[in-house]
């Protein structure tokens, strides 16, 4: 999905059809029936997928990230919506078609699908391909991944001899034998240290712009989310909230939940009036927004500033009185918990700069109007 389908405000995106998308998900819908309640995993979903591109799904546990993945697989047959991978409908409910996950010539990394241990890398890489392919064939296929890669000379090791880097490689490899645009990822780092999950996540970055794949990878790690994403998908109860690049979301999120969930955000409950003008408790924000809706304005805490009460300031900002709790030097940042009557604040600094302040000090809590954000509910 690339930021021109991007929805605005809460929509799901709407795009035409189009031969040239890797994967277009159309008004998917898959609901599991249980004894007492029936839970909508996906309630009407639309996605796509441009050649080349990286679309990580995010969301809390239970959103539908798997369920989306395991649908785009075939794994799942849901009752309504259609799928197309790479313009061929592998599934659509209005005309009963179907077709098998071994047939839609799609590359998996599943946390689930690790390497075979009892098989040479080698062997590992060739299991996708069907048994009908002819031995010399299969070699070269072989041998073309490990090159592409960057592990020939390895075909012949198991994978208990091989680093966490190789493996990630000779995973990947695996999955891009099957298809060599399409790759599905559903949290394939999870079961390593964080550490090693970022040289690998670096790794998987470069490895996708030497080999220019396109993929779907499942993720509840934010960070990881905005580190892989060309498109950052932010899920919630089975829809889709906001499709657009990491920094975009992060800028400019299209409602309260992906602010929180995005990033951490200060925020206060706020109402547009009949004229469309926004109020809250911190005043005139002088923003705008459709006349009668709830939401919050919010603010990121790297741009509170927070200066000694009663100090002077030129900028154009609200000006907040508060006191300061605690602070935590975290190297390059000072971190700032701060209390404006009911409501606490965090605030980010620069080191360096509010240093001089101890908790417990009475404050001014500086917001500059234009970094203020305007949250529906
Ligand atoms: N086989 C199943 N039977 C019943 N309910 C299911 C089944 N699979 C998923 N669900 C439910 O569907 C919803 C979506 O599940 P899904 O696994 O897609 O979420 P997720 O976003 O991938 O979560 P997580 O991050 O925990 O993996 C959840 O409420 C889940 O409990």
């Amino acid at each position: 999905m690339s930021s021109e389908a991007a929805p605005v405000q809460g929509d799901t995106p709407v795009v035409a059809a189009n031969d040239h998308f890797v994967v277009e998900v159309r008004g998917l819908r898959k609901h599991y029936a249980g004894r007492k309640i029936v839970v909508h995993a996906l309630d009407g979903v639309d996605l796509v997928v441009r050649p080349g591109e990286l679309v990580v799904l995010l969301g809390p546990s239970g959103c539908g990230k798997t369920t989306l993945l395991r649908c785009i697989a075939g794994l799942e047959r849901p009752p309504a919506g259609e799928i197309r991978v790479a313009g061929r409908t592998v599934f659509s409910a209005r005309d009963q078609v179907f077709v098998p996950p071994e047939q839609r010539r799609i590359g998996m990394m599943f946390q689930s699908y690790a390497l075979w241990p009892h098989m040479t890398v080698a062997e590992n890489i060739a299991y996708p391909l069907p048994s009908s392919v002819p031995r010399v064939q299969r070699e070269a296929r072989v041998a073309e991944m490990l090159e592409r890669l960057g592990v020939a000379g390895l075909g012949h090791r198991y994978p208990g001899e091989l680093s966490g880097g190789q493996q990630q490689r000779v995973a990947l490899a695996r999955a891009l034998i099957a298809s060599q645009s399409l790759v599905l990822f559903d949290e394939p780092l999870s079961n390593v240290d964080a550490k090693v999950r970022r040289k690998l996540r670096a790794e998987l970055r470069e490895l996708k712009r030497h080999n220019g794949f396109a993929g779907v990878y499942v993720t509840h790690d934010q960070e990881e989310a905005m580190e892989l994403a060309d498109t950052l998908v932010v899920m919630e109860a089975g829809r889709i909230v906001q499709a657009a690049p990491p920094r975009e979301v992060y800028r400019r999120p299209a409602n309260s939940y992906v602010a929180g969930f995005v990033g951490e955000i200060n925020r206060w409950p706020a109402r547009a009036g009949a004229d469309g003008r926004v109020a809250c408790s911190l005043g005139d924000v002088a923003l705008s927004a459709p006349a009668g809706t709830q939401g919050h304005i919010g603010i990121r805490p790297e741009h509170v500033r927070v200066v000694p009460a009663g100090r002077a300031a030129t900028t154009d900002a609200l000006r907040v009185p508060a006191q300061l709790e605690d602070s935590v030097h975290l190297g390059a940042r000072i971190e700032m918990r701060l209390r404006a009557g009911a409501q606490a604040v965090t605030a980010s600094l620069p080191e360096g700069e509010g240093g001089e302040l101890e908790p417990g000090a009475q404050v001014e809590m500086i917001l500059p109007r234009e970094k203020l954000l305007w949250l529906p509910a």
